[in-house]
């Protein structure tokens, strides 16, 4: 299984496609469309959000509500395209010349991309921007409905925001606060904390990031394989997570406390009882060892920077003149930490399919569905 995006910014609109889903997956708009929504919502967001109203159209492969096994074709339109039309227009253009950005922004692609692709800042920008997330959500999405129609939750909360750390709980009235919340943090008083370091951030012209945590349900044992380095689960979950524009670390379970530990204090006992079959007495390693799903909860965080555009910019240095001047201030998020949540809970989704289709004979969804319960049987011992 496979997918591609295309698609700028500001252009007319994100495409995708999905190559190799099994016939018979059930796929429901509304679903996602609920989810393009939240990764739209959370108080930092700028002025963009107000104008997009991302839906799904659903091009291909999917009749009846059903996949067909045949690629499927989406596609999210930009709103915003009929105020870009001009700028962003394909045929020659005379005035493309007054149009450069020169002016590249830190923490961006902008620089680098000028320099690799040997062109002005727009063409980088264009397309490193984040607003190709929404079809990475679209398209995880996608498979996200059938693990949880194979019984597989995936669920994320934000745990802190510009140095701000959420309460964090595992009972089932916490998490249902969590998911319920357009913040995903289920703690008032750091909501609170959040919102009001958020007023001044943007007082300031500055931006916050954040900490987030994914956590995967009801996975059985063995998914992804110690063989080979590409097939490791963890391996690939991090490679799809540090994708993610701004996103800057992952880590598994403990994470990066096991280096300051005993050995005793970070690995987790193994269990055994009848007819449950094998279990860990605690979930340090976060459900994954040797590169392959142990049973356990998978639980990740990872780390995103503060949003690189700044109101109050930084330095930079003219392309052509070599002058150091302002960088170019492009309208802009202050906080994008819970849409970049809903993003990682798709990405994730993602990449425990593939896992899943890999293990499993998944032609249609009907087979991969009676050998997952045969498995998971067999997993009782
Ligand atoms: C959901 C989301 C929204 C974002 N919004 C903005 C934004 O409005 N302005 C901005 O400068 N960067 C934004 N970013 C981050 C940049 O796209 C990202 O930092 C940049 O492309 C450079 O890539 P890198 O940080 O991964 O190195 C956003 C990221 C995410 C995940
Ligand atoms: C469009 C989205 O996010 C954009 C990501 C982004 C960036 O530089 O990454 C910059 C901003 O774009 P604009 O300049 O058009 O406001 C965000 O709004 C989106 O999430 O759908």
């Amino acid at each position: 299984m496979r997918f591609l995006t295309a698609g700028e910014s500001h252009g007319q609109k994100l495409v995708g496609i999905i190559e190799g889903l099994p016939s018979g997956m059930k796929v429901s708009k509304e679903i996602v469309d609920h989810a393009l929504k939240k990764r739209q919502q959370g108080p930092g967001r700028g002025g963009r959000m107000a104008i997009e109203q991302d839906q799904v159209n659903i091009i291909s492969g999917v009749r009846g509500g059903l996949t067909t096994g045949a690629p499927l074709a989406l596609e999210i339109l930009n709103r915003d395209w009929e105020n870009w039309e001009r700028i962003m227009t394909w045929e020659a253009d005379a005035d493309l010349e007054s149009r450069k950005v020169m002016t590249p922004r830190p923490g961006h692609a902008d620089l680098t991309g000028a320099l690799k692709y040997r062109t002005e800042v727009r063409n980088i920008l264009e397309r490193a921007s984040a607003r190709e997330t929404a079809m990475r959500v679209a398209i995880g999405n996608i498979l996200r409905q059938s693990l949880t129609d194979l019984g597989v939750e995936i669920r994320g909360r934000v745990t802190a925001v510009g140095g701000v750390h959420a309460k964090l709980a595992e009972d089932h009235e916490y998490w249902q606060r969590v998911q319920q919340s357009e913040w995903s943090v289920g703690d008032p008083d750091a909501e609170r904390r959040m919102g009001e370091l958020l007023q001044e951030s943007r007082e300031q012209g500055e931006s916050l990031g954040g900490l987030l945590e994914v956590q995967v349900l009801h996975l059985p044992a063995g998914l992804g394989s110690h063989v080979q380095w590409d097939r490791k689960l963890d391996g690939r979950l991090a490679q799809a997570i540090l994708s993610v524009q701004a996103i800057k670390g992952v880590s598994f379970g403990i994470g990066f406390d096991a280096g300051e530990k005993m050995g005793s204090l970070v690995h987790d006992s193994i269990e055994y009882s009848p007819g449950q079959g094998f279990c860990r007495s605690s979930n340090r390693a976060g459900g994954i060892e040797g590169g392959m799903s142990n049973g356990e909860t998978i639980v990740l965080q990872a780390v995103m920077k503060p949003i690189p555009t700044l109101y109050k910019p930084l330095n930079t240095v003219h392309l052509e003149t070599k002058e150091i001047v302002k960088a170019s201030v492009e309208r802009s998020d202050v906080c994008a930490v819970p849409a970049a949540l809903v993003v990682l809970e798709h990405v994730v989704a993602w990449v425990i399919a593939e896992a899943v289709l890999e293990k499993f004979p998944a032609d249609s969804f009907s087979e991969l569905e009676t050998a997952w319960q045969a498995y998971k049987e067999y997993l009782k011992l």
